[in-house]
């Protein structure tokens, strides 16, 4: 079992992470060059299932068991107002998704993938962080604990998502302090513009309540249980050699403690899709990440993200499934 028990030891994991395997992306690349098409006409298609052989250690890989993980969490934060839904959809919610009856529930099941919902302490909120941190080291270990366990190492691709009313401003809270500048708040679950500048004034108190500006600092002081389980599943699939799929705002803002703690946590990830949430485009800028998809959900709950297993295995098929110009007897050009 990896000791995820404190910051410092979650920094050694993350540290231990693996790289993917030269040889196989070697391979998959040769592959990929023999297969019956012009060079380059199955355009970035091409790019990520060189990409998902490498992580895979498989030139010839095949998408057979995806894993989406819903994680929920409930934020302090709510109180000042920074929603357009109560709190108590949270819970309502998790009921819904457990029940079938959500649209992730639809996408997991369209996509073939096998879908887990872990509510977080929803009875305990994390604590408002305009006025000091959100999570104790403790809890937020505890939360990044339960992503990481939450992985399914027989998974061969991962989708994080979420469920947690007043988690956009933590999302954007996050970038705030690690990327600076202001305007990372958006309009969420559909607030006016006075909730806006409600949640915009919220983002800038807790940039001044939190001075720790370390990927996971940031994540303890800023994010909630769900944004850290997030995290700790993006980083557990890592250490299973699991290419992950991020969704949209607020999976990237745990994605981005990731990136700020080591350049390269990411490198095992893609972005599924871009978020309507305004600053979403920009995060990803930062992280240098592009979009697979841009339908302007906005829903979370790593849907967009799950949508984007169809790419992803479309990709895979293509390269795995291909005859090549000596198989085929088609003429290279
Ligand atoms: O994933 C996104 O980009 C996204 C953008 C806007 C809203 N959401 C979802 O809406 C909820 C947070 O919105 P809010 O307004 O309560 O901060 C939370 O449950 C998220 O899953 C998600
Ligand atoms: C109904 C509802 C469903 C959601 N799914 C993810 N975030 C959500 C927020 C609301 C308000």
């Amino acid at each position: 079992m990896t000791d995820l028990s404190t910051l410092a030891a979650i920094r050694s994991a993350l540290a231990g992470a693996p790289a993917p395997d030269a040889t196989a992306r070697d391979g998959a690349s040769d592959r990929n060059g023999q297969l019956t098409k012009p060079p380059g006409a199955l355009g970035r298609l091409e790019d990520l299932a060189i990409w998902y052989a490498g992580w895979r250690g498989e030139a010839r890989p095949r998408i057979t068991a995806p894993q989406v993980l819903v994680f929920a969490g409930n934020h302090g934060v709510t109180a000042r107002g920074v929603s357009a839904f109560p709190a108590e959809v949270t819970v309502q919610m998790v009921a819904n998704f457990k029940a079938g009856g959500a649209a992730i529930n639809q996408l997991s099941d369209f996509a073939g993938a096998k879908m887990a919902v872990h509510a977080l302490d929803l009875d305990r909120p994390t604590a408002d962080f305009t006025q000091g941190p959100a999570m104790s080291e403790a809890e937020v270990c505890a939360a990044f604990a339960t992503g990481w366990t939450a992985v399914d190492a027989e998974a061969d691709l991962l989708v994080t998502g979420e469920m947690g009313i007043g988690n956009t401003t933590s999302a954007a809270a996050i970038a705030a302090a690690l990327l600076g500048g202001t305007g990372w708040a958006g309009r969420g679950t559909g607030v006016d513009d006075a909730g806006l500048a409600r949640k915009e004034a919220v983002v800038a108190e807790g940039l001044a309540a939190n001075p720790d500006r370390s990927g996971l600092g940031v994540l303890a002081a800023l994010g909630g249980r769900e944004v850290a389980a997030m995290a700790g599943a993006i980083a557990g699939a890592r250490a299973h050699r699991i290419p992950v799929i991020l969704d949209g705002f607020i999976c990237t803002a745990a994605a981005l403690c990731l990136f700020a703690e080591d350049k390269t946590a990411l490198d095992h990830c893609v972005a599924g899709h871009l978020s309507a949430e305004g600053a979403h485009q920009r995060m990803l800028n930062a992280l240098g990440l592009d979009p697979l998809l841009s339908l302007g959900l906005r829903l979370g709950e790593g849907s967009g993200a799950a949508l984007a297993i169809q790419v992803l295995k479309g990709a895979v098929a293509c390269h795995s499934g291909m005859a090549t110009f000596a198989e085929a007897g088609v003429a290279a050009g």
